[in-house]
């Protein structure tokens, strides 16, 4: 009997063993096919289409290496395809995603009214939490105009340089102003007081502090940070892990951005609950935004999280950009030098500056050549910026034929670090670039702010505050590195931090995890 029991098991482990080899044999060959279908014969018929970059997995396809480092899965299938730059075909969770490398096919793109950002926006929408009849008040018209073009219209019309900006300007650089003088540096961003008239700080958090702070008393006025203290806080984690909703991380992994995501707009909509008597120091800009999102029929709720969007693109990109530039800075002595000199006209330790804030933006701008050379080197070696746009009908780009309902990315890192524009070594910060080229501003292979109908509206204002920051951190506060960044450096350590390439980002990127330079501050004497 057990002879017999044994006989039949080693009957069944052959059995199974023998299912096991023809499922898998099925599965080889079918996978065999689908390489062939996909690499060799379907090229072949469709030779207009885009190249696919090879992958392995069905389905999955480019995912993985995607969300561990999607500005290095480009570059190496721009590469892979000879560098010719023509648009390539990626696959992100089962989807097609067309890319584009070249300024010239940049240019198509925006001329094209096949391609359009609404679905795209209307899915991320979606992915922040808009309720569905928000999204339709969004692409509804009052009276004439979708409710969304009229908000963007809105901020190209108001932080327009000549229209209505002047008083937000004036509001927000008198902010940076009065944040940059030494009683309010606050006593959490201290790390260590080596004298009393001098601090050790932690030159990001000094960044954030300042930019944010301004940004959002000159567009909310004092009452959103009085209904939310900590909305900062909650700012962070968010700006971190924002990466996550456009592309459809499931909740499980995506905690810290729904966590953040929910104070953040529930501090909005509470903001917007208040009477607008409370809130009378808010700018032009968003009153008129809430004037016609209530004329949508946009409640408070949804308001709060589609001004969110709003609040995330305004305030996640400029500290971000000020803290590379100084870092760049600070470990250049030469550059420190040059830089301090351009300054001393109009800022130094010992006398007032006698500029209002706009005055002072706008001199830095016009006679302090190193310093905006140091401003556009480190967007474009910073920026991760990308423009998206949804395929709306089969399409030519060239001779390449893009088909209906594909998503498109424009990555503009693969231009901004193009060596036949920039030059050798286009990754390393050489400001020298743009001080013998200022024309290089005005290529096409530099968009740190996108372009298109979604050029980014703010591009004025970020560079007046990111200026006036640098300026006054520099010029007014005589900012160097700490001692211990020093000894570092001599050690070998580094201290630049490393730039977080990895994380998908769709602006200036930060520096990776705990990346942060530490400084010493002088006491100014005004
Ligand atoms: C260094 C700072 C900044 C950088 C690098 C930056 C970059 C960008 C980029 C890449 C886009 C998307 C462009 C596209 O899709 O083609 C964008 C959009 C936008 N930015 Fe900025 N930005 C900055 C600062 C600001 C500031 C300070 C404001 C507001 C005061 C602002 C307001 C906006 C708005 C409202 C949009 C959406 C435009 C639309 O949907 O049409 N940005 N920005």
């Amino acid at each position: 009997m057990l002879a017999q029991n044994n006989h039949t098991s080693v009957l069944l482990s052959a059995l199974r063993a023998n299912v096991y080899f023809q499922v898998f044999l099925g599965c080889s060959f079918a996978w065999l096919l689908w390489r062939l279908w996909r690499f060799t014969i379907h090229p072949r018929l469709y030779p207009d289409e885009p190249k696919t970059y090879p992958y392995w997995i069905p389905f999955i396809g480019h995912s993985i290496t995607f969300f561990r480092d999607a500005e290095e899965t480009m570059q190496r299938a721009r590469l892979y395809f000879n560098n010719t730059r023509d648009p390539f075909k990626l696959i992100i969770m089962g989807e097609i995603v067309y890319v584009i490398t070249s300024a010239q096919d940049t240019v198509s793109v925006y001329k094209n009214d096949a391609f359009s950002l609404n679905p795209w926006l209307m899915d991320l929408m979606r992915q922040f939490g808009a309720s569905d009849s928000s999204i339709r008040a969004m692409w509804s018209c009052v009276p004439d105009k979708p409710v969304k073009e009229i908000c963007v219209m809105l901020f190209r019309t108001l932080l327009n340089p000549g229209n209505y900006s002047e008083a937000m300007l004036d509001v927000l650089l008198s902010t940076v102003h009065t944040r940059m003088t030494w009683d309010q540096v606050p006593e959490w961003m201290v790390l260590s007081r080596p004298s009393a008239e001098g601090a050790d700080v932690s030159l990001l958090k000094w960044s954030q502090h300042v930019l944010l702070e301004g940004a959002t008393r000159s567009f909310f006025g004092d009452a959103l940070l009085e209904v939310e203290p900590n909305l900062f806080e909650s700012f962070y984690e968010f700006d971190d892990s924002s990466w996550k909703l456009p592309y459809n991380i499931p909740d499980l992994f995506a905690q810290d951005v729904k966590r953040s995501k929910k104070t953040a707009e529930a501090a909005l909509a509470r903001y917007f609950a208040l009477p607008r008597s409370r809130r009378s120091d808010a700018s032009k800009l968003v009153f008129e935004i809430e004037s016609v999102l209530r004329s949508g029929g946009i409640g408070n709720e949804d308001m709060g999280v589609l001004v969110l969007m709003f609040y995330w693109v305004i305030n996640a990109n400029a500290w971000k950009a000020s803290f590379w530039m100084l870092t760049h800075i600070l470990t250049n002595p030469s550059l420190h030098s040059a830089i301090l000199s351009e300054l001393s006209p109009f800022i130094t330790p010992t006398s007032p500056c006698t500029l209002s804030g706009p005055a002072l933006a706008t001199a830095l701008q016009s006679h302090c050549p190193t310093l905006l050379a140091v401003y556009h080197e480190a967007l474009r070696i910073s920026a991760s910026s990308t423009s998206v746009r949804i395929v709306m009908s089969d399409t030519y780009i060239r001779n390449f034929k893009l088909l209906k309902g594909a998503r498109m990315v424009i990555p503009y890192r693969q231009m901004m670090l193009d060596e036949g524009t920039y030059g050798a070594d286009p990754a390393s910060f050489q400001h020298e670039r743009f001080l013998q080229n200022p024309g290089l501003v005005k290529h096409p292979n530099y968009r740190p702010f996108g372009g298109g109908s979604s050029l980014c509206p703010g591009r004025a204002f970020a560079m007046k505050e990111i200026l006036t920051f640098v300026g006054l951190a520099v010029g007014k506060f005589g900012v160097r590195l700490s001692e211990e960044a020093v000894r570092a450096g001599k050690e070998g350590r580094g201290v630049v931090p490393e730039m977080n390439t990895k994380t998908p980002c769709i602006g200036i990127m930060a520096p990776t995890g705990e990346g942060d330079v530490r400084v010493r501050i002088e006491r100014p004497s005004w």
